[in-house]
């Protein structure tokens, strides 16, 4: 008798070893030459198990479904029959939840655990976990610890909220997203994971010269490589990405079926319209804007492509606010908006100058046309320059080192007012409020609070919020365009009302402000890490400092700024 292993058996052990070597391309190549051998059906559904589980370590997860459901379908040359193959099913659930395919997932387990009680499978509470999450329920707080990480491969699952893709009312703006019902300011209208992402290795602040280059050409051909390292191994998932807008006047190589060929070109023409920078934690980020001396963001900006996000146009007056937890894309409503509306945000910051705003877009092929863009496009030359002098006359008082009176801000900004011709509804008044940022700031070290109040107020006219305030109420009627500075100045409202001893404004105030950081960051857990300690400090302040109440000082002087909150000349 022969007592060699057979061909295929040997064909089998080496795949094993690979697998154990975690070589699970060579596996599977291995498990592919020894079903060309394999004699019985017995053989053949451990042969197809085995493989199924390479492929699904490889993450090429259609296959080992189709290798899981071979198994379970070949006739039964064993016991119990295969369609209730224990290692059948898990490795179908398995390859179920790869695919995103959570309720199908859940109901193979369930089957799996009916039929073999003692099988705890551990699959079974993160499935239902996911399934929730499809349902709107997150852990933001365990989220943004698993954030943290710097190549978050996130266990998380995505929510489409109230929103839908439809063609845009202006044909060359192509599809959008819409809404289907009423929304309020601050609700959730997606939390998507990435289709695919990389993630910068360094902070961009990190970055020197060339480096930047090197690491945007570094991060581009990565996400390129990992999207079409996906397509090709999961071709159940090319229709949506098929989808996503090619760019203009795109012609694509077909094959003999038209079926459009998954190739590098493809696959970077998706990239190159679709692809979105983020930072790995947006709060991480608003926190480096708002105590940042220079004001800028200097988060790392990793790459993405998200199916469903991608189909939001550009708008300078955005509607929805996108923040990140790790390769979560969180969109939140910045205003309250009705049923049926387009939703757009800004593809690019919407605090540079029309004229860098639309170098910026050429690159995504459109000139935007929005409400925003044509006021700056319809404002004199003359009134233009007349800002840009009237602030850096501010910028010398800033600098000064004697006390400047702050009616001579006030006087200034006015100036500043009278140079745009739209109202902050229509226009936000970025030049006006970068300014009054500062200015609180100096208030705020001597102890004005009725002025910081009053200076919140401008602020929030200037970006176009409708609010109304009595002895006890501040209520918010119509919401203006959201900055992160913002934060900061409601967070000093607050503490204006608390060394006032207002409770109620301060509870609304509080209110406002945290609704603010949620739309802008995505979360509020972080809320108190951010912010909590402020009012703390402002208590110490008014305990132990100077109260100074309205009219109570014949002149309102301040001395300086005490620091810069916006830079200027970015
Ligand atoms: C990420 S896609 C957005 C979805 C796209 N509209 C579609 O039909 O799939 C980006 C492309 O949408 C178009 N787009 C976005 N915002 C626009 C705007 N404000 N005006 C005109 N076209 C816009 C441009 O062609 C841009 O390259």
């Amino acid at each position: 008798m022969d007592s060699k292993p057979s061909q295929w058996f040997r064909w089998k052990q080496e795949g094993d070893t690979h697998c154990q070597n975690n070589k699970f391309l060579k596996a599977i190549e291995c498990y592919d030459q020894a079903l060309k051998l394999v004699k019985t059906s017995k053989d053949a559904v451990s042969l197809f198990l085995d493989r199924s589980s390479a492929r699904i370590s490889f993450q090429a997860f259609d296959a080992a479904l189709s290798d899981a459901a071979a198994a379970l379908n070949l006739p039964p040359g064993n016991k119990p029959p295969n369609d209730t193959n224990e290692r059948g099913l898990s490795l179908t659930a398995r390859a179920l939840y790869g695919l995103r395919r959570f309720q199908e997932c859940r109901d193979c387990l369930t089957k799996m655990i009916n039929l073999y009680p003692g099988n705890k499978d551990a699959l079974l509470s993160r499935c239902e976990k996911r399934l929730r999450e499809e349902k709107c329920h997150y852990d933001w707080a365990s989220m943004l610890s698993e954030g943290q990480s710097p190549n978050p491969d996130m266990d998380r699952t995505t929510y489409i909220g109230p929103i839908e893709v439809r063609p845009c009312a202006i044909k060359s703006h192509g599809r959008g997203l819409f809404t289907t019902k009423d929304v309020e300011a601050g609700d959730l209208l997606l939390c998507e994971k990435a289709f695919s992402a990389a993630f910068a290795n360094k902070e961009s602040s990190e970055l020197e010269g060339d480096e930047k280059d090197e690491e945007a050409l570094r991060l581009r051909a990565e996400l390129a490589t990992k999207t079409f390292v996906k397509l090709i191994r999961n071709p159940s998932l090319q229709s949506g990405f098929e989808e996503l807008f090619p760019g203009p006047d795109t012609e694509e190589e077909r094959d003999e079926r038209g079926k459009i060929v998954v190739d590098d070109t493809f696959v970077q023409n998706r990239i190159t319209y679709n692809a979105f920078g983020f930072p790995l934690l947006t709060h991480l980020s608003h926190s480096k804007i708002t105590h940042h001396p220079s004001g800028l963001d200097t988060s790392a900006d990793s790459r993405g492509i998200w199916l469903r996000a991608s189909y939001i146009n550009h708008s300078c007056y955005p509607l929805v606010r996108r923040s990140f937890i790790g390769e979560m894309m969180i969109f939140r409503a910045q205003a309250d908006i009705p049923k049926d509306t387009e939703l757009k945000f800004g593809y690019i910051s919407c605090l540079e100058d029309v004229k860098t705003r639309t170098e910026l877009l050429a690159k995504y092929g459109f000139r935007c046309d929005c409400r925003v863009c044509e006021a700056e496009r319809g404002t004199p030359k003359r009134k233009l320059e007349k800002r840009e002098e009237i602030t850096r006359r501010i910028i010398t008082l800033f600098e000064k080192e004697e006390p400047v009176g702050l009616h001579t801000y006030l006087a200034l900004l006015e100036q500043i007012g009278d140079t745009y011709t739209v109202p902050p509804t229509v226009e936000p008044r970025h030049a006006v409020v970068v300014p009054i940022m500062n200015i609180i700031t100096g208030c705020q070290s001597v102890a004005l609070h009725y002025q910081v109040i009053q200076l919140v107020h401008l602020v929030l006219q200037n970006l176009g919020f409708e609010f109304s305030i009595t002895q006890d109420s501040f209520r918010v009627h119509k919401w203006g365009f959201l900055i992160d500075e913002l934060v900061m100045a409601l967070a000093d409202f607050c503490d204006a009302y608390i060394a006032l001893d207002e409770p109620l404004l301060l509870r609304d105030a509080e209110g406002v402000a945290r609704k603010c950081y949620l739309i802008l960051c995505g979360e509020d857990v972080s809320w108190e890490a951010a912010y909590g300690g402020q009012s703390e400090r402002a208590k110490e302040r008014s305990d132990g400092g100077e109260d100074v109440g309205s009219g109570e000082r014949v002149e309102d002087l301040i001395d300086g700024v005490g620091g810069m909150r916006f830079a200027y000349g970015k």
